[in-house]
């Protein structure tokens, strides 16, 4: 026994395993976060706003929420860097010069193999797929198309057009919570880890008491909460936490006001309006310059897989007035009277006002478009009817062959338009037997991709554009993950040696003669513990903030994946940041899933073994 205490108190007094390489990296570290890299606020803001966090996730989450709970809306955030318009030139897989793989930024991620050579037909969604609006011009648009609504026709006050609008202020995969006018980001747990009322953080007690510590566990679903999953969905959520700031200084001055969903559903029917009754289809249509991103590589990516032999289709949600205008912009630059039907050779199946992501589920009758003018005809299982009374129909529903199977794709090999219809109808249009014959890439999570994978087996591609920026703060941010990495570790091990020799002394094992040595040994851990916890948090929040001062990670929540980046990783076989990305590889190729591991395979550096 005497010898086994003897040899307890040898290793318990030896100093800390990492005590040399951890004080050189405190060093490192101290060195890093002084230098100055436009964060040096944020990082002595936390410092005191975190160090009494004991977990490291939540810690970050602390911080951010500390730091910011004194930022308003009118003050200036530092957002760090913009993300770079889809324009670059790079070499398409196409080219003479091709020969490298693309950058980071331009490359597609595979959770699920993917083989190209099993696809028949592939589908582009059309907003924010093949035409990437400008958020600066088309949100600040829509922020204040809504606002004019919501004063001339929901009677809200004129005081509402001095709302100023910054359209990199919300971020996708955040939550709305319509009772209690805050805005969430939640990890994939359903773990609430930062949440604002209007632009005021709640510190962690009060999100921890709201949403993480209640009785019962919530889902964060509709009704009750609302999803920032398009990017449409920026302006309406920064709108609805202004005019929750204006209720909470004076509720009186909002028209019949009876609790923050009520403004919510408000602010909902005014940005439903603004997208039917053209006011925001109207300006895109008379300058789409201004509201488009230009894409070099769009059409060459379109042709390359048509003349792969793949069948392409567009399946959008706009109408036809609205499509016949984007996809002129993109494949061509034609606007106004220059318009034609020239884009619909790069197609084989148009399908406009489908009614995503009902049409992958519910029936729904099919119309034949007359391109010349919009006009709608009845189809008998898309086979074009004439109606009593009339010799025939325009030349362009008739030249479309007349059973589905066998559709012939008219004069010119211009693509037939339909209207509505559902997924069967498609699938008879392109012959395709099964929904892993074909690919549909979209921008929306749930109206684009959760369904069509979910019901139909629909292979996906998710387009991503924030990844760009993501990628790029990632890859500059390399050290200081591995530092957070180093840290967190040094954490676990000074805490398991505290713990170790806080039970010894408890339990009494330690010799009166080795007890002084081990009190001074303890002290010295624990001091240790304290400096690698308070780097850590500093460290874990600049880091969060150089993605977004406010939000942090898209994809992630401390170590924890997003809600969406969870999404991502269950429903999108492939995701990338945009859809002109597909022109960087061949279209035969098989993209590799990634490799699924588990915790102890992390533990023991399996991680992204190949089998
Ligand atoms: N009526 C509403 N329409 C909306 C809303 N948000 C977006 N949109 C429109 O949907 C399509 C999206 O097309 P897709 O190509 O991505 O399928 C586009 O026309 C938008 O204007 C809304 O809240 N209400
Ligand atoms: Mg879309």
């Amino acid at each position: 026994m005497r010898l086994l205490q003897t040899q307890l108190h040898s290793r318990l007094a030896r100093p800390s395993v990492c005590s040399q390489q951890l004080r050189a990296s405190l060093r490192v570290c101290c060195s890093v976060s002084s230098s100055g890299n436009g964060s040096s606020s944020i990082g002595s803001n936390s410092s005191s706003s975190s160090s009494s966090s004991s977990s490291s996730v939540s810690t970050a989450a602390t911080a951010t929420a500390a730091t910011t709970t004194q930022r308003s809306a009118k003050q200036a955030i530092d957002y760090g860097v913009i993300p770079a318009p889809p324009s670059s030139r790079q070499a398409i897989w196409t080219e003479q010069v091709w020969g490298a793989s693309p950058s980071l930024s331009r490359q597609i991620f595979c959770n699920r193999s993917l083989n190209m050579k099993q696809i028949k037909a592939i589908g582009f969604d059309m907003d924010y797929t093949l035409a990437q609006y400008k958020p600066d011009t088309f949100e600040l648009l829509a922020h204040s198309q809504t606002v004019d609504k919501l004063v001339t026709a929901f009677g809200y006050p004129p005081e509402l057009y001095d709302f100023k609008f910054d359209w990199r202020y919300m971020m996708r995969g955040l939550i709305i919570d319509k009772t209690r006018g805050n805005v969430i980001k939640v990890d994939r747990h359903k773990y609430v880890k930062v949440a604002y009322h209007g632009f005021r953080s709640l510190s962690s007690e009060e999100r921890n008491a709201v949403y993480n510590h209640s009785a019962v566990r919530d889902d964060y679903e509709e009704p009750a909460y609302g999803m920032i999953d398009t990017l449409f969905s920026l302006a309406e959520a920064y709108l609805f936490m202004q005019l929750v700031e204006l209720v909470d200084k004076a509720p009186g001055k909002l028209p019949n006001f009876s609790g923050y969903a009520g403004v919510y559903r408000d602010v909902r029917a005014a940005v439903d309006l603004c997208h039917r009754d053209g006011s925001l289809k109207r300006h895109v249509a008379a300058n789409p310059s201004k509201y488009i991103h230009d894409d070099p590589h769009l059409v060459s990516m379109l042709q390359m897989y048509k003349r792969s032999g793949r069948q392409l289709f567009l399946a959008t949600n706009s109408l036809w007035d609205y499509t016949h205008v984007v996809m002129n912009y993109l494949c061509g630059k034609r606007v106004g009277k220059a318009k034609n039907d020239e884009w619909l050779r790069m197609f084989d199946v148009v399908v406009v006002g489908c009614g995503k992501p009902g049409f992958f589920s519910e029936r729904r009758p099919l119309f034949a478009v007359s391109t010349r003018d919009g006009a709608l005809h009845n189809t008998d299982n898309g086979a074009p009817i004439i109606p009593l009374g009339e010799e025939d129909l325009p030349d362009d529903i008739l030249g479309r062959g007349s059973t589905m199977s066998q559709l012939d794709l008219g004069e010119d090999d211009k693509a037939a338009v339909f209207q509505g219809g559902n997924y069967v109808d498609l699938h008879q249009m392109l012959g395709v037997r099964a929904g892993s014959e074909l690919l549909y890439v979209g921008d929306h999570i749930y109206g684009d991709i959760l369904r069509s994978k979910k019901s139909l087996g629909w292979r996906t591609m998710l387009v991503v554009p924030e990844l760009e920026q993501e990628l790029a703060v990632a890859e500059a941010t390399r050290t200081t993950q591995f530092e957070l990495k180093m840290l967190r570790n040094a954490r676990s091990d000074l805490d398991t040696q505290i713990q170790r020799l806080e039970w010894a002394f408890k339990q009494r094992e330690i010799p009166p003669e080795a007890l002084l040595q081990n009190q001074e040994q303890l002290a010295l851990l624990r001091a240790e513990r304290e400096a690698v916890k308070d780097r850590h948090s500093r460290l874990l929040l600049e880091h969060h903030q150089a993605f977004h001062p406010i939000w942090g990670q898209l994809l992630k929540t401390g170590y924890q994946n997003s809600r969406y980046g969870h999404q991502i990783d269950r429903f999108a076989c492939l995701y990338t940041s945009h859809v002109a990305n597909l022109a960087f590889y061949s279209p035969d190729r098989a993209y590799g899933g990634r490799v699924d591991y588990m915790a102890h395979e992390d533990v023991m550096g399996l991680e992204g073994m190949q089998n």
